[in-house]
């Protein structure tokens, strides 16, 4: 009984502890939440400075180069889950090992008291018998304790691991680098990022961190179980039991599928229906008004029965295994623990019947959770080589972001007042050549009209200035990011309010630091023609579906209203008013001009060419012209080919 209040005392200290650790984290979970409802930085991860971070990725990018095996993968991964020894995460996992200590230890002292239970019982020792039985229910408090802990903190540790590693990574695919961009239009290595996100990334640190109790806690009982047996039946008997797991260990792998292969092909699958389904929800009216839902169903069809055919191989491949690892760990090593612990009491007649049953029953007893330990290790192959599937495609990801990180952008400069392009080769990311050997050169106050056949590559020109496409060859000179705006063909609505549709991308806070109010919103609204949406939608911080709520001119003009709010010294602008009617477009180009903005504009109506003084005429080769109103055809100043 003592001994039982020390080891209760000792789950009481453990429990103190953990109590504590979770009030604590409580209470800084709460402080987090209260300071990030104040405006806060750009940056997506609120307690790390982005210099800090750029400094981390730096750091960090020699452990992401390269294809490497799957330990050194997770290794490198491991580097970003627990960054250092004072971490949360370092914190969790050795308390989690202290109650996987605590739980094997409380098994040892459950098995010892069976025996005793047992021996009492057939000597008809009454009173000591419920004495056995009260110290076996006292332990079975702190022992559902430790279980339900052991449990909490491995889901602690998964959302942990989660939150680090997502956030890790989001703030590579979204820095100013523009990774995200390289990675979904540029590159076509990660073919659905938002699957490896969200899904690959939940899937990984929950298998990682049930991974530390799956092989933990087996090793520990293993190691700690055979001591106990060696004082039960001796050396020879816990030998002769290594030497079987060990040769089982081995058959199992010898027949085992290529899990972690099989894993990683069937989360790409998983994505890939996925993304079929984010394709249909983004374009469900194109879809709907060419009544291409038949077309779209068989899309689906064929993408799910990929993935199904998958499942049912793997489920198929998984037969065999399966059988093996029942019939050894379950019928065979009991089969042969019953000999074991029984021998040493068939060979020694002198052992009374008490003493032998109680040496019987505890011996049998931590046999089981030997061989239960065992079948668990066996059954954590399985989740090993799963675990490794699940390394590889996060490893994959991790590794795509740093080498797009990486990728050195063209000579482009940020800190001239004007657009320069000299000897500029633009060129599709394939590397097909669209213009070759551009000079072109926008001064302040220069409206420039580009023009040229479908295709050729004017929108490339605007993807080259603004640094999403690298020119191999030439100078691109541009003004700094904050005074140059590029308004793309498609029109974009940000999730939020009405006045985030105005500010993007500002957010409210940087509204508020420019000194901008509601009622500035709405004299740039009623410039583009839109006042009345404030009134129609309920008020600026009404959230909707932008998308699904404005028609098609209307989003080209909420674009539009972007730049009277950033009021930049250029503008790039894409077809960007295709939608809006012919006087609205006109009077906003006046607009514009009006605020002293430069303006680039790509489009095809000569309508526009009034607001313009120079044209840029691309044609697989390219030539710059005056635009003078009383002049119907424009007078060639320089050609490409001159
Ligand atoms: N991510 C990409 N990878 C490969 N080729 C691309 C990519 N994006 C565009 N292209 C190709 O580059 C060429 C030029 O495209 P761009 O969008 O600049 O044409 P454009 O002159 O603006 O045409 P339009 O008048 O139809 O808008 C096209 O042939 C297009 O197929």
């Amino acid at each position: 009984m003592p001994s039982v209040l020390s080891k209760g005392a000792a789950v009481g200290a453990i429990s103190v502890l953990t109590i504590w650790y979770n009030y604590y984290l409580h209470r800084k979970t709460i402080k987090k939440a209260l300071a990030s409802r104040a405006p806060s930085a750009v940056n997506l991860q609120l307690d790390v400075g982005v210099d800090e971070q750029e400094r981390a990725f730096s750091r960090d990018a020699k452990h992401f180069s390269g294809p490497r095996k799957p330990l050194a993968q997770l290794a490198s991964l491991m580097r970003i889950l627990v960054p250092s020894w004072r971490s949360k995460e370092t914190f969790i996992i050795i308390l989690h090992t202290a109650f996987l200590i605590l739980r094997t230890w409380l098994s040892v002292v459950v098995a010892e008291l069976d025996g005793k239970i047992v021996k009492h019982l057939v000597r008809g020792e009454g009173k000591k018998f419920l004495a056995g039985l009260l110290s076996w229910f006292a332990i079975s408090v702190p022992a559902t304790y430790t279980n339900s802990m052991i449990r909490y903190l491995e889901s602690k540790l998964s959302i942990a691991f989660r939150t680090r590693l997502t956030r890790y990574v989001h703030n590579m695919y979204l820095s100013d680098r523009l990774t995200f961009y390289k990675m979904l239009q540029l590159d076509s290595s990660i073919s659905n990022p938002d699957q490896y996100i969200t899904t690959d990334i939940a899937r990984f640190c929950t298998s990682l961190s049930s991974f530390f109790s799956n092989i933990g806690k087996p090793v520990l009982d293993m190691i700690i179980f055979h001591f106990q047996l060696v004082r039960g039946i001796g050396g020879y008997g816990t030998s002769a039991m290594l030497v079987i797991y060990l040769a089982s260990a081995r058959l199992l792998r010898k027949f085992s599928p290529p899990i972690s292969r099989l894993t990683a092909e069937q989360a790409n699958l998983e994505g890939n229906l996925r993304s079929a389904h984010s394709r249909l929800i983004t374009n469900a009216e194109e879809v709907a008004f060419y009544g291409g839902h038949e077309r779209e169903g068989e899309h689906l069809e064929s993408t799910l029965d990929g993935l199904m055919r998958h499942s049912i191989r793997v489920a198929r491949v998984m037969v065999p295994r399966i059988f093996l690892e029942d019939f050894v760990v379950k019928y065979t090593w009991s089969a042969i623990g019953y000999v074991l612990c029984a021998l040493p009491f068939l060979a020694d007649r002198s052992i009374n019947p008490g003493q032998r049953m109680q040496r019987f029953v505890t011996n049998k007893r931590i046999m089981m959770n030997v061989s239960d330990a065992g079948g668990r290790l066996m059954y954590s192959i399985k989740e090993m080589m799963e675990l490794s599937g699940k390394t590889e495609r996060v490893y994959a990801l991790v590794s795509t972001l740093h080498s797009l990180r990486q990728k050195k952008p063209s000579r482009l400069y940020e800190d001239y007042d004007g657009i320069r392009l000299t000897n500029v080769d633009v060129k599709t990311p394939n590397g097909d050549m669209l213009v070759e050997g551009l000079n072109w050169q926008v001064k302040e106050g220069e409206h420039f009209m580009v023009t040229g056949p479908n295709g050729v590559g004017k929108t490339a020109v605007m993807r080259v200035v603004s640094g999403l496409w690298s020119a191999p060859v030439g100078t691109v000179e541009r003004p700094d990011p904050m005074d140059i705006m590029y308004i793309p063909q498609r029109a974009y609505l940000p999730i939020g309010t009405l006045r985030d549709q105005v500010i993007y991308p500002h957010t409210v806070a940087d509204m508020r630091e420019a000194g901008r109010t509601d009622q500035d919103l709405l004299q740039i609204l009623s410039a583009v023609h839109l006042a009345y949406l404030p009134k129609r939608e309920g008020g600026w911080d009404v959230r909707k579906e932008w998308k699904d709520v404005f028609s098609g001119g209307e989003k080209q003009r909420m674009n539009l209203a972007r730049i009277f709010y950033h009021r930049p010294n250029y503008v790039m602008l894409d077809e960007c008013t295709s939608a809006v009617s012919s006087d609205v477009e006109g009077d906003l180009y006046e607009r514009i001009k009006q605020l002293g903005i430069t303006m680039v504009t790509i489009s095809h109506r000569p309508s526009l060419q009034k607001y313009h003084n120079k044209l840029l005429h691309l044609d697989h080769s390219w030539s710059v012209e005056n635009l003078t109103p009383s002049r119907k055809s424009p007078e060639i100043l320089e050609l490409s080919d001159d």
